[in-house]
């Protein structure tokens, strides 16, 4: 399966399947590589780091510089990136910024990665707990979703996709969200044809809101920020996977939604059903000092501007609204999610 989505720096191709033919992008290729991955241009250079969340740091950033600077890369040379999310994250924020930005493939290796992290252009490192705080925005020139790579996920990994996966269908497609309902054992066993429907749809649901508003400057990429206000104040507090964080976010901000008279109860309740099939939280429980520090963590939400941090929230299945929200209302969401 294939697609294009447009943006300030041309078109991206994004391909979904199984066996892609890396070699057709490998002119000029340098690659960033986690450990433990088979390259798949093993003719190029290469850099290898540790895959997760760690990796989001200066330090790594530097460590793609100096590679990137030895093998004498130019504005002609392709980052081939090759991981999970937070690799990915890191790649786009080298590429984007080494010689004011270099040609970048993205070669996501887990499923929140095909699904979200690889497509849209996000790049950063994390800040101590800060999620993200230091970044760009940059589009990468061709994504290439191996579903091969999924095959060697472990299980916590694999489920932790469908928070976001989720997160479209109740935020942006309705009739998306009744697909996943239906489809969650299938889903679960991995089922190749299940798994390319959900990359692919998902990926379509993302780019339709990229190219509407690349820089999030308009009120409507927000919206793929759903859960995330919550989620990014626990993620690093509590330990939890950035999956698992936003499951937990999109079950605070619907009783945060339907605290504000939007989303009706039943209806949290089946999102919340809905999540607890996929095997994610719904809830966390945080000591005092992390309940603490995750309150302290919501004043560095990128959505916040001034005194209000401007959160989309889900106000029926398939329809969201931007709603301004003070830091200490939305630090009440957690309450909902804290046992
Ligand atoms: N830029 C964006 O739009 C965007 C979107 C969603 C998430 N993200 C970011 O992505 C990160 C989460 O990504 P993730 O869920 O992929 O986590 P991750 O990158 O931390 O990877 C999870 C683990 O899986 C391992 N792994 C990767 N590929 C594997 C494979 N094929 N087989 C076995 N193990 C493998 C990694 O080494 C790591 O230990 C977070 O930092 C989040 O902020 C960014
Ligand atoms: O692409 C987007 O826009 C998103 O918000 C996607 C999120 O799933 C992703 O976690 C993103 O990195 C969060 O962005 P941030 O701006 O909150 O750091
Ligand atoms: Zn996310």
């Amino acid at each position: 399966m294939r697609f294009y989505y447009r943006h300030s720096r041309g078109v991206t191709e994004v391909v979904v399947g199984k066996g892609l033919p890396y070699g057709d992008y490998a002119e000029r290729a340098v690659v960033l590589i986690e450990e433990g991955l088979e390259n798949p241009l093993p003719g190029a250079p290469a850099l290898v780091l540790k895959g997760g969340e760690g990796v989001k740091s200066l330090d790594a950033l530097t460590q793609v510089y100096k590679f990137l600077y030895e093998v004498g890369a130019d504005r002609s040379t392709t980052l081939v990136a090759v991981g999970g999310g937070a690799l990915l994250d890191l790649a786009t924020f080298a590429a984007g910024t080494f010689m004011r930005g270099i040609r970048l493939v993205q070669v996501p290796t887990t499923l929140l990665s095909m699904v979200d992290a690889a497509l849209g252009g996000k790049g950063a490192v994390d800040w101590g707990h800060v999620k993200n705080l230091v970044g760009v925005f940059y589009q990468p020139s061709a994504i290439l979703c191996d579903l091969r790579w999924v095959e060697t996920l472990p299980e916590r990994v694999y489920r932790s996709a469908f928070a976001e996966v989720v997160k479209y269908g109740v935020a942006l497609d309705g009739e998306f969200y009744n697909w996943l309902r239906e489809n969650v054992p299938r889903l679960l066993r991995r089922e190749e044809e299940a798994l390319e429907q959900a990359v692919y749809r998902s990926l379509r649901i993302k780019a339709s809101v990229v190219e509407a508003d690349e820089f999030e400057e308009r009120g409507i990429r927000n919206v793929l920020n759903v859960g995330h206000t919550v989620g990014h104040a626990v993620e690093r507090v509590l330990g939890l996977l950035h999956g698992e964080a936003v499951a937990v976010g999109i079950v605070a901000e619907a009783y945060l939604s339907a605290e504000m008279g939007y989303l009706k109860d039943g209806v949290v309740e089946e999102i919340k059903a809905l999540i607890s099939s996929f095997g994610l939280p719904t809830a966390v429980k945080p000591g005092d000092s992390e309940l603490e520090e995750a309150r302290r963590l919501l004043l560095y939400d990128k959505k916040r501007r001034g005194d209000y941090i401007y959160m989309p929230l889900v106000v029926r299945v398939g329809r969201w609204v931007l709603e301004r929200v003070r830091p200490e209302e939305a630090a009440k969401a957690l309450r909902y999610v804290v046992y």
